[in-house]
């Protein structure tokens, strides 16, 4: 990931215009719940066992077909730890969807998700969709938050609701893939778009909220 001191990255090319749609995600949560190993276990297939705590933001674009469509991600990965929140919160603007991770293996990253969703609601567009992402499911053992717990919370919150594990690569396509379908159906749901970022890649402004896209999501 970034290192201090390094210039903040950018996003990628948007006039690359090889694709039908074009989604930004961000991965949030605490600290060492995961969130760069779901993103490099999803976009790469790899997994570190050692920790090196993202500094600041980083992102991987990712391409995948739905229904035909090519949906090209823009997959931002946020530093959990509290002193980078205000860079972070920055990039929450556009975004059409979140993947608020906690670790089922730790009771302070999931007694945090109730103000990640307050964070979500502060900083994002109101049409946001939002998963609820148990970690680490392989450390049964280690458990402390129990499966129904976290589906429990994520209705209150009327999220949806998984548990995966990046060391294990469970339920981790699902996850992405799953955020991506929830963001299309909603599209296609909404009849009036006109406060929601532009999906269409093409003269879709990704960093900011962008004009309402002159078409539904066909994916
Ligand atoms: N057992 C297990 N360990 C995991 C899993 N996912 C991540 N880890 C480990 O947990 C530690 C933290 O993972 P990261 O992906 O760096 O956590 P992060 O949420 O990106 O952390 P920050 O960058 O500080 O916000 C690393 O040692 C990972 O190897 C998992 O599914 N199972």
């Amino acid at each position: 990931m970034a290192s201090a001191g390094e210039p903040r990255p950018a996003p990628p090319d948007a006039a690359d215009q090889s694709f039908d749609y074009m989604f930004k995600l961000l991965l949030i949560g605490n600290s060492s719940v995961g969130k760069t190993s779901l993103l490099f276990r999803y976009a790469e297939d790899t997994f570190t066992p050692s920790f090196v705590s993202t500094v600041g933001i980083d992102f991987k674009v990712k391409t995948v077909y739905r229904r035909a469509k090519r949906v090209k991600l823009q997959i931002w990965d946020t530093a959990g730890q509290e002193r980078y929140r205000t860079i972070t919160t920055a990039y929450y603007r556009g975004a059409m969807g979140f993947l608020l991770v906690y670790d089922v293996a730790n009771a302070e990253s999931f007694s945090a998700v109730q103000d990640w969703a307050t964070q979500i609601k502060t900083y994002s567009w109101d049409n946001a969709q939002v998963i609820l992402v148990g970690n680490k499911c392989d450390l049964e053992d280690d458990r402390v938050v129990p499966t129904e717990e976290g589906r429990r919370l994520a209705h209150e919150l009327g999220f949806e609701f998984f548990e995966a594990s990046a060391k294990d690569n469970i339920n981790v396509k699902q996850v992405f893939e799953r955020l991506v379908d929830v963001i299309c159906e909603k599209m296609n749901e909404s009849l009036d778009v006109s406060d929601a970022p532009a999906a269409d890649g093409k003269g879709a402004r990704l960093s900011e909220a962008s004009p309402a896209p002159t078409r539904s999501c066909a994916c």
